[in-house]
């Protein structure tokens, strides 16, 4: 993970040298993914620094749209033959990449990096690596991993640079508890960095990257329940009957987050009583069974990724139009109407594009990133 945020940064330094500005949907997603990969597969898919193998991200994105869509319209699906039967280059692409980054790996034995589907390949053979069921699990676990912490980071990103006085307090926190970019790793001192936590869950709360209405039914042979019925906050639900809270709704309802649609992420640091109603009502790794298996690493990777940033650069809004991808539109009437809100459309994790930053190189720390 450390390696991919190095890349990260020196791709950011490359750009500060013109002042140009950088996409951070962009370079987060691809941050991201490169850090999945090497965790699903053990490779570097190098998304980060070669554009070749990016219709891998294009391709991932297609697919949350299809399954987002079937999610919502579930009678669209008899049409799905029709999709995936149309002749795509950039499927036919992903699918070359995919069988190179197996094939490499599978040459690779025992002397290639143990990456979690190489893992569990091994403890499946005769199929091995190559499993029909592990292949599309590998593929959700990419779309799992890499594309909510680039959702988190670029809400984050874009939100800093909106808040000049939330940007300053983070920035003094980082710059103030370290005292070299090496120092900056998981541990103590990065967990006791209690306002960059508290700017994290804000913009967790603010934009939720598992934007989709996570549907649930009751099991018809839960042994728990037995014939009882599933009541719901006084509600009884009839067996087969969908439900689900949707993120976004629970996270900017005023009775749980008062200013809800303000960035304050002094909000977690009033309490920290996990039976407090504000915390109860936070969720974005959802609770129970079928939570994330990645919060922690999700936390470790945008805590370093953003704490290394602010070690190194300064950041602020591009100027001109780049510097309003990702805010709301006063030309659109609802929903996306508030400009200081970060844009993020429900596909089943969220889609989004921007914040456009230009980055300024702090003092003389930058010179180690060359
Ligand atoms: C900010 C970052 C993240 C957020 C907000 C997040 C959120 C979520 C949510 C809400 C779910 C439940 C989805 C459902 O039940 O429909 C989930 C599942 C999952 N997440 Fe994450 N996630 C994040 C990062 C990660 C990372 C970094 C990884 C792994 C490297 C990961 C791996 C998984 C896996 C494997 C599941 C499926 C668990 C299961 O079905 O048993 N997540 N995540």
């Amino acid at each position: 993970m450390s390696q991919q945020i190095d890349v990260f940064l020196r791709l950011l330094r490359q750009g500060s040298h013109s002042s140009e500005p950088q996409n951070m949907t962009d370079r987060c997603q691809r941050l991201g993914f490169d850090t999945v990969g090497h965790l699903a597969f053990g490779c570097d898919l190098k998304l980060q620094t070669d554009e070749a193998n990016r219709v891998m991200i294009r391709m991932l994105t297609m697919a949350k749209m299809r399954v987002a869509t079937f999610m919502h319209f579930p009678a669209l699906q008899s049409l799905d033959f029709i999709l995936t039967s149309l002749p795509s280059k950039d499927g036919k692409e992903f699918r070359r990449i995919i069988r190179e980054v197996v094939n490499t790996r599978v040459a690779e034995g025992d002397r290639g990096q143990h990456g979690l589907y190489a893992v569990m390949g091994e403890h499946t053979k005769p199929g091995g690596i190559y499993d029909g069921i592990l292949w599309p699990e590998a593929i959700s676990f990419m779309t799992a991993g890499g594309t909510p912490p680039a959702t988190t980071l670029s809400a984050l990103f874009f939100y800093l640079s909106r808040y000049p006085e939330c940007y300053e307090k983070l920035a003094n926190e980082i710059r103030s508890q370290f005292s070299s970019a090496q120092e900056i790793q998981g541990g103590p001192a990065l967990a006791g960095c209690k306002y960059l936590r508290a700017c994290i869950d804000e913009s967790l709360r603010m934009a939720p990257p598992s934007l989709t209405t996570p549907w649930r039914e009751q099991a018809a042979d839960d042994p728990e329940r037995g014939t009882a019925p599933l009541v719901i906050d006084g509600h009884v639900v009839p067996p087969g009957t969908q439900f689900g809270v949707n993120l976004y709704a629970l996270h900017h309802n005023e009775e749980y987050f008062p200013d809800a649609f303000t960035f304050k992420p002094e909000r977690w640091l009033e309490s920290d009583d996990p039976g407090d109603k504000q915390h109860r009502a936070f969720a974005p790794f959802l609770v129970g069974p079928r939570s994330c298996a990645g919060r922690a690493m999700a936390y470790l990777e945008v805590s370093l990724t953003m704490a290394k940033t602010l070690w190194y650069f300064d950041f602020d809004r591009a100027p001109g139009a780049l510097g309003e991808v990702g805010q709301g539109t006063k030309r659109v009437e609802k929903g996306f109407a508030n400009v200081n809100e970060f844009q993020i459309l429900d596909m089943f994790n969220a889609n989004h594009d921007g914040p456009y930053l230009v980055f300024r190189p702090r003092g003389h720390h930058c010179a180690e990133l060359a």
